[in-house]
C-alpha cells in the first residue's frame, strides 16, 4: 500500500504521469512494508558482490611529514599508477587529516539528517542545484530513485573571514549551524590539502612534472556532498547510490563502519572494506580527460541494508568552472591522439546536470553530444 494514498498535497504529477515523490522523509518510506516502486531497479542491478577489492592501502605519511626520500615516493607512484590504470580506485592512511576532525564531521551529518524535516529542506536542493538538502534526488529524477538523502555544498577558497561553507550554513539554517559550517569547512580545507598532494603523485606517476596537475587544482571549485543511507526493508531491490562513474575529476570519500560501497572491476561487483584511518579515492571522468584517456574512472555504486545506517562523505575535487580541460602536451602522440574535445567543467557539469544521468559512459557521450553542438577542431591537438 502506498503511502501517498494517505498523505494529501505533498504530490506533484509529473508529464509521464509518474508521481515525484518529493519533500518526503525517507523515514516515511521506511515504515511501508513495500518500497515504492519509483526505488525498484532493475534486475541487473540486483546483482550482488561476493568478494573484496583488493585496492592498494597507500601510506602517505612521508609526503606530509616532508621526509619522504624519493624512492618511497616513486615507490607510492607506481602503486597508484597501477590502480589507476586498473580501476582508478585506492585508499590512503597517513593522509594528514586529523581523525578528531573526520568524527566530528561524521557527527554532524548524522545530527543533520536526524533533524525533522522541516528544517532540514529550509536549503532545499532545487532542480539544476548542486547545493542544498535532497530527499532521494526526486526534485531531479522519476524513477530509479537512490533510497538515500543527501546534504550537498560547494568548497571554494575565498577572502571572505568566515569561509563559502560557513557562509552557507548561516544563511541557510542559522546562526546555530555555525558551529557546523565551521567543522565542514574545515573538512573541505583538509580534503582539498590531501586532494593536491594526490595530484602531484599522480602528475609524478603519469611522468608529467610534479606540479603540473596540482598547479591545475590550485584553483578549485569542489563540492561537498554528505550521503546519509536510511536501513531499507528491501535491500535486494534498492540501491543508496547508482551504478555511475563520478563526473568531476578525484572524490575523496570518508565512509563509517557500515560498508556498501561497491566497484564494478573485472565485470564484477567489488566491495570496498571501510577501514576508519583511510579515505577512499577514486578518478573521476574529467581526470579521466586530463590524462588523455589512460587513467580510468570506473562505475561503482552504494548499496542499502536491513540492519544499519550509513554515513559517507564525498569530496569532489573538481577545477575552476572555466578552466579548459586538456591533457599535457607529454600524454599525446602520434599513437595516443587527443582523446577528448576542448571542454570546460561547466560545459560538462551542464551536461550531467541537465541532460544525463552520470552513468559508466558520460564522458563518452558528453563528447559525443558536445562535439556534434560545438564544431571544434580536435586535430588541431595532434602531433
Ligand atoms: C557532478 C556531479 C553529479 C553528482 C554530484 C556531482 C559529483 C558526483 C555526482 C553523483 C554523485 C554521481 C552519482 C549519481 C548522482 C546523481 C548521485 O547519486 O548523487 C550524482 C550527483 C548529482 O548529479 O547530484
Ligand atoms: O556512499 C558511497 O560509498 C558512495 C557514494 C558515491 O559514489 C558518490 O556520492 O558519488
Ligand atoms: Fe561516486
Amino acid at each position: 500500500m502506498y503511502i501517498y494514498k494517505y498523505l494529501d498535497h505533498k504530490f506533484i504529477a509529473a508529464s509521464s504521469g509518474v508521481l515525484l515523490l518529493m519533500h518526503f522523509s525517507m523515514n516515511t518510506f521506511q515504515q511501508q512494508t513495500k518500497i515504492p516502486k519509483e526505488f525498484i531497479y532493475p534486475k541487473e542491478d540486483q546483482i550482488q558482490a561476493e568478494e573484496e577489492l583488493t585496492e592498494p592501502v597507500i601510506d602517505l605519511g612521508g609526503f606530509f611529514i616532508g621526509n619522504n626520500s624519493v624512492a618511497t615516493q616513486q615507490h607510492v607512484a607506481m602503486l597508484v599508477k597501477a590502480a589507476c590504470l586498473n580501476h582508478g580506485f585506492f585508499q590512503v592512511i597517513n593522509h594528514g587529516v586529523d581523525s578528531q576532525l573526520i568524527n566530528m564531521a561524521h557527527s554532524h551529518v548524522n545530527s543533520f539528517f536526524k533533524l525533522p524535516l522541516g528544517v532540514k529542506l529550509k536549503a532545499r536542493k532545487e532542480r539544476g542545484n548542486l547545493w542544498g538538502y535532497s530527499s532521494a534526488h526526486a526534485e531531479r529524477f522519476c524513477s530509479k530513485l537512490p533510497w538515500k538523502e543527501t546534504l550537498s555544498f560547494n568548497f571554494h577558497e575565498n577572502n571572505n573571514q568566515s569561509g563559502i561553507v560557513v557562509d552557507f550554513f548561516e544563511s541557510a539554517y542559522g546562526k546555530e549551524f555555525e558551529e557546523m559550517g565551521l567543522v565542514f569547512e574545515r573538512y573541505c580545507k583538509a580534503m582539498k590539502r590531501v586532494g593536491l598532494v594526490i595530484m602531484e603523485i599522480l602528475g609524478m606517476s603519469l611522468g608529467v612534472e610534479k606540479s603540473y596537475y596540482k598547479e591545475f587544482f590550485r584553483d578549485t571549485s569542489s563540492i561537498m556532498r554528505c550521503n546519509y543511507y536510511p536501513t531499507c526493508q528491501d535491500p535486494d531491490l534498492a540501491l543508496g547510490t547508482a551504478p555511475h562513474s563520478d563526473p568531476n575529476s578525484l572524490t575523496i570519500l570518508h565512509q563509517d563502519q557500515v560498508g556498501g560501497l561497491e566497484v564494478f572491476v573485472d565485470s564484477k561487483w567489488k566491495s570496498v572494506r571501510p577501514r576508519p584511518d583511510a579515505l577512499v579515492i577514486n578518478i573521476g571522468d574529467t581526470f579521466t580527460a586530463l590524462s588523455n584517456g589512460i587513467y580510468k574512472s570506473c562505475v561503482h555504486r552504494a548499496i542499502v541494508n536491513r540492519q544499519h545506517e550509513r554515513i559517507s562523505l564525498a569530496f569532489f575535487l573538481s577545477p575552476k568552472e572555466d578552466k579548459v580541460i586538456i591533457p599535457p602536451q607529454h600524454l599525446i602522440s602520434r599513437n595516443q591522439p587527443r582523446m577528448y574535445p576542448d571542454f570546460t567543467w561547466f560545459d560538462f557539469l551542464n551536461f550531467t546536470q541537465n541532460h544525463y544521468r552520470a552513468d559508466h559512459a558520460t564522458l563518452q557521450n558528453f563528447t559525443l553530444s558536445f562535439l556534434s553542438s560545438k564544431p571544434i577542431d580536435i586535430a588541431k591537438n595532434k602531433t
